[in-house]
């Protein structure tokens, strides 16, 4: 095979690839330090024999050799601009990659600079980037390198007022510019400060005091809350008191970092910045430290959101001290640090950190041309730090790495679910020069996140749609490689198409500038374009389909050997080109069937992979139906039952009611009954009573006229006695005269009264028994008496009874 194509003015990208080393037992968890009984991990990976061609004499190719399995697949050979084995530290790959000039072009030539990481998950991206808790990424190397080179030169706003400002002026994408004293005050510091109203603001989180002005803090925290075990103050220089705190608990549990976790991880190889116990809401600091969170006395020193923390010492591993690149001492620099991520094909601010409860919804940013910016795409609203130092810019590049999203798959336990992106703008003009004439250029440093097959990452709900969208720019990051490979040709303008995602935008519409631009704004000057350097990372034990998706479009050349069974690649092969595959030999292809296969496979490995994800999908959909099935038989179960217990209840209470109505209609018709009887009673006894009464109206008025009349009679007679005894004894007559009186008296009183008729009775039985025959006689006690029926007296004509003989009265008085 041919040396890998040299670097041409349209490439992209100048392509490494670093191999992983395999998991040391002590530290990861492996199936087979599990089940020592599994056979030792297939390596489908060969790195070949370096060529005379080759610089350094380093490798260039890999052959990939597809697993025994049934299938029949290529032999596939890849060619990059180095392979860098197992064993290359993070030094070799600084040095030996095209980092170095990178940096030269972004400090000399101000030419932009990328430096990016491409791999499965778990492959080293992270680890190659952004470095351990042991060894330096390679962010942390760049930067060393570049305020190394610049030494003196560097400005810095506390030094230099008008900084900020002036940065601010010519500042093309409406971002808010501070310096890194600002910044990590506002994140870590007592409050004092303004707060910082970000554009983009990220999620709260609530954490412990450990902040940048630690002299106050060490001078509050109550030390039996936290302890404070080491001030690594040898690292930084002199001028600057930097102390970094370990807040810990006071009684940590007993080898509690060595409990490894789900992957097999022990937490002690986790970099700092993606600890999970890093992590803590204000409500569980409260209860782990206790109210003294909240004392007055450090009160300001509580940072206002979770923040990581900081770590005991930060790596001074590998040294680059001896490597220096020369800069123009007629020119001052400023750095300007800016940190986002993709997620989710959105881009967020990692270092806006929220400063209260308001602000905990993440925005996301615009990447547009802004007025000041017309021929460049640019983040618009970014927070943007300056550094005046590197210990400065590492505390900045620690604090948006607390900010990025990660989390635990099956095939990492620290996964990065998005990409991330560390931009260093290296500002530059002429020295003493007050004006605002900035120029300068980017370095760009970028940890991909990982494509994952489902199967593998055992992804489910949001890190599967994570996972989706990962693998989806990835995918199309992997077009725009392979039309850039596939179009060496430097006269034609690659097409590479860039603009399907946010990602591949970001990445490459400054290497492509659009025609529109260059017509439109001729007037702005021209830049260099950018220098990329992607390093691909790859573990040789790892997943197989996957790593060879990766390398098929992320190689600088490829070879494909087809095996002698015809394989689905060489019925695609056979079916463009007209021509069948040999069976007897295995043939190199030419360079177009072999873009045809490339994509085909490429093609087909995209397709699996949607097969995969959807599969998942399928199955997760399958078990979220069958469990709202269940839920559904059981809610129609339980809605039986409650329907059976209230129509129970209902029956119940209807009888209930109907017998407490009939007792009451019972109760109220016997009450009306006796009503009724009482009423017809009363009416009967009125009705008896007025007839009684009529009767006796009658009755006793014509008695009384009848008895009125007889005792006239009577006392016509008593008189006419009378008047016959005083003719023969006036003594004697006198006696007599007195009875008669009485008996009227009782037959008045008796007529006057209620019982009247007996009363009447029994009155004229005296009479008669008195024998009264005189009427005259009767007159004179009437008079005596004084009653006014004496004088009403008439003088009464002669009833049929005065006529009467004596026989005929006593049949009369008898009668009455
Ligand atoms: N070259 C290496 N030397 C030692 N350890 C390594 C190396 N590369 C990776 N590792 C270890 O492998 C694990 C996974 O690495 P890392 O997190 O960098 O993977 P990644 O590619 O960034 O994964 P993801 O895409 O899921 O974020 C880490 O524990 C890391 O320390």
């Amino acid at each position: 095979m041919e040396p890998p194509p040299k670097p041409s003015s349209t490439s992209l990208f100048q392509v490494y690839l670093r191999l992983r080393p395999p998991p040391s037992p002590l530290v990861q968890l492996t199936p087979q330090s599990l089940y020592p009984l599994l056979p030792p991990p297939e390596r489908y990976l060969t790195v070949e024999s370096p060529s005379q061609e080759s610089q350094d004499g380093m490798p260039t190719h890999i052959t990939l050799n597809p697993p025994n399995d049934s299938r029949k697949r290529a032999v596939e050979k890849f060619a990059f601009t180095k392979v860098f084995e197992e064993q290359a530290e993070q030094i070799d790959i600084f040095k030996g990659t095209g980092v170095v000039p990178l940096i030269e072009g972004v400090l000399g030539e101000g030419r932009d600079g990328l430096l990016a990481t491409l791999g499965v998950t778990g492959s080293g991206k992270s680890h190659t980037i952004l470095g351990s808790k042991s060894q330096r990424g390679l962010t942390q190397l760049s930067l060393d390198l570049l305020y190394r080179s610049l030494d003196r030169l560097t400005l810095h706003p506390s030094s230099h007022p008008l900084l900020i400002a002036s940065l601010a002026a010519t500042d093309p994408s409406e971002s808010q510019i501070l310096s890194a004293s600002t910044f990590l005050e506002s994140v870590y510091g007592d409050g004092l400060q303004e707060p910082i109203h970000s554009r983009a603001p990220t999620p709260m989180t609530v954490g412990f005091p450990s902040c940048s002005s630690s002299k106050s803090l060490l001078s509050t925290v109550p030390k039996s809350q936290w302890s404070i075990p080491t001030l690594e103050t040898s690292f930084y220089p002199k001028d600057i008191e930097y102390s970094t705190i370990r807040l810990v608990e006071v009684a940590p549990a007993p080898n509690a970092e060595q409990t490894t976790n789900e992957t097999g991880i022990l937490p002690s190889q986790i970099p700092f910045w993606k600890s999970p116990t890093l992590r803590m809401t204000r409500k569980q600091a409260k209860l782990r430290f206790g109210n003294t969170l909240q004392e007055t006395s450090y009160t300001p020193s509580v940072p206002r959101r979770k923040m990581p923390q900081r770590p005991s010492s930060l790596p001074r591993f590998p040294d680059i001290s001896d490597i220096s690149i020369p800069t123009a001492s007629n020119a001052e620099y400023a750095i300007v640090i800016s940190m986002y991520e993709v997620y989710n094909d959105r881009i967020f601010d990692l270092l806006a950190v929220p400063s209260n409860q308001k602000d905990l919804r993440r925005r996301h940013l615009l990447f547009k041309p802004t007025e000041a910016s017309p021929d460049r795409k640019v983040v618009a609203g970014l927070r943007k730090v300056v550094c005046g130092n590197y210990e400065e810019a590492l505390m900045v590049l620690e604090t948006g790495l607390t900010e990025r999203r990660v989390a635990g798959t099956g095939s990492n336990s620290v996964s990065s679910r998005s990409h991330g992106f560390f931009c260093v703008e290296v500002k530059r003009r002429p020295r003493g020069g007050m004006s605002n004439s900035w120029t300068g250029a980017h370095l760009t440093i970028v940890d991909l996140a990982g494509s994952e097959r489902a199967r593998n990452a055992k992804t489910a709900g949001a890190t599967l749609a994570e996972a989706g969208k990962i693998n989806e720019s990835l995918m199309y990051l992997g077009q725009c490689l392979q039309m850039q490979s596939d179009s060496q040709d430097e006269t034609k303008p690659a097409l590479v198409p860039f603009r399907q995602c946010k990602l591949t935008e970001l990445l490459f519409s400054n290497s492509f500038p659009s025609s529109s631009h260059h017509t439109i704004h001729s007037t702005h000057r021209h830049r260099n374009p950018q220098k990329a350097v992607m390093i691909v990372t790859a573990d040789p034990l790892g997943d197989f389909n996957a790593t060879s998706q990766i390398l098929r479009y992320s190689a600088l050349a490829r070879e494909v050997t087809v095996p002698r069974i015809p394989s689905v690649s060489s019925t695609i092969l056979s079916g463009t080109t007209g021509r069948a595959p040999s069976s007897q030999a295995s043939p190199t292809f030419t360079h177009t069937d072999e873009a045809v296969v490339e994509m085909a496979f490429s093609e087909i490995a995209r397709l699996n992979e949607e097969v995969e994800i959807l599969n998942v999908r399928l199955a997760e959909e399958e078990g979220r139906r069958r469990e709202a099935e269940e839920n559904w038989q059981n809610a129609e179960d339980k809605a039986e039952v409650v329907e059976m217990e209230v129509r129970e209840e209902c029956w119940t209470e209807m009888e209930r009611r109907l017998e407490e109505e009939r007792r009451r209609w019972m109760c109220a018709w016997g009450e009306e009954a006796d009503h009724n009887d009482e009423h017809l009673d009363r009416k009967l006894e009125i009705l008896s009573k007025g007839i009684q009464i009529h009767e006796d109206a009658v009755d006793r008025n014509a008695y009384i006229t009848e008895l009125e009349t007889e005792n006239e009679a009577l006392r016509q007679r008593f008189e006419a006695l009378e008047h016959e005894i005083q003719s023969r004894s006036p003594t004697k007559s006198r006696q007599k005269l007195k009875i008669p009186s009485l008996a009227l008296a009782d037959i008045r009183v008796a007529a006057g009264s209620d019982s009247g008729i007996e009363a009447l009775g029994s009155a004229v039985s005296k009479l008669k028994g008195l024998g009264l025959t005189d009427p005259a006689e009767a007159r004179a006690p009437e008079k005596t008496a004084g009653k006014t029926a004496g004088k009403k007296v008439r003088k009464l004509t002669t009833r049929k009874w005065d006529l009467m003989d004596e026989n005929d009265l006593d049949a009369f008085e008898n009668h009455y």
